[in-house]
């Protein structure tokens, strides 16, 4: 599909939608930005909820693609999960849909799949070892649960209306992995704005899920339906393992929130703010 120009980032003033916003210019992008919250040196950017239809519409209009990163981004109580993820992904789908957009990445999120145990043993893991992209959901948190219903929810757009996504199921997207788990689920900023970059400019996608992760060493799961859209990522988190290890040790298959994809979410998430 010819290059988008301009696009929609919601969630812009969130950490990924900082990053994203410094690296997607680059690209040829312009940016048009949303936040509940205001956007640090971005007067423009445009100040809304997820919840406010009317809003959404016009921050759609004459977009060419929407970057979707918008919502609570931890584990909440299951009535602002409700409003912020579930209601306010489908009202995004809707504009989306009334406005006559193509194409969203919707960032989904390894906790859809985060009660899946991961490959045991020494990585690298040869591909058959690898989680497969088909891989049956376990959420792991009503968080993970609300980007499970993101992605059969773009599943539905495409059927139903022909709108487009590429659900990008994000491992950890921050700028060095912080703990052992990151080693393996690690996605560079730069390797996310690639991979936001082969989303919005694939050909024919459908709605294609895949894992959003660098090309580490001790990756736990398949990208192969990432590589198909062009994706080509060029970082590994290896050369931090040595000092995160001497740090933290080893996972240890003893411990439940070291044995799942989803890691301390499984057991022990950590709390939305507000
Ligand atoms: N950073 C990561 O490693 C990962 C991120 N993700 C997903 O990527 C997206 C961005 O993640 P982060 O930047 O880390 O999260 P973040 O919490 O830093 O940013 C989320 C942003 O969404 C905004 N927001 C929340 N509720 C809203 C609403 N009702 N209306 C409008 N804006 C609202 C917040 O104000 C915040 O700026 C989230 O959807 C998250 O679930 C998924 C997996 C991993
Ligand atoms: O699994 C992880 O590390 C990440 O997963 C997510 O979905 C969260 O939004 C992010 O804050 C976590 O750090």
């Amino acid at each position: 599909m010819p290059a988008p120009r301009t696009v929609l980032l919601t969630g812009a003033a969130g950490g990924l939608g900082t990053l994203m916003r410094e690296l997607l210019p680059a690209y040829g992008y312009e940016l048009r930005l949303l936040d509940l919250r205001p956007v640090e040196g971005a007067p423009n950017a445009i100040t809304a909820d997820l919840a406010d239809k009317a809003a959404l519409r016009e921050a759609v209009r004459g977009v060419d693609a929407i970057i979707h990163l918008a919502g609570i981004s931890l584990e909440a109580p299951f009535e602002k999960i409700l409003k912020a993820n579930i209601e306010g992904t489908y009202n995004l789908y809707e504009a989306a849909r009334e406005e006559g957009v193509d194409r969203i990445a919707f960032a989904s999120s390894n906790h859809a799949v985060g009660f899946t145990p991961h490959p045991e043993g020494e990585a690298p893991f040869d591909a058959s070892a690898l989680i497969p992209i088909d891989t049956p959901r376990r959420p792991d948190t009503f968080y993970g649960l609300s980007k499970s219903f993101g992605e059969d929810l773009a599943q539905l757009y495409w059927d139903r209306h022909g709108l487009e996504t590429v659900s990008v199921r994000i491992g950890s997207c921050f700028a060095e992995p912080s703990s052992v788990r990151m080693l393996s689920v690690w996605m560079s900023p730069a390797d996310g704005a690639r991979l936001f970059h082969a989303a919005l400019t694939a050909e024919n996608v459908g709605h294609t899920v895949v894992y959003g992760s660098s090309a580490n060493t001790r990756l736990w799961w398949d990208l192969s339906t990432a590589r198909a859209l062009g994706y080509d990522p060029q970082d590994d988190s290896e050369p931090y393992a040595e000092k995160l290890i001497a740090e933290q040790g080893e996972l240890d298959p003893e411990n439940v929130a070291h044995a799942y994809l989803g890691g301390h979410f499984v057991n022990d998430p950590p709390i939305w703010p507000y």
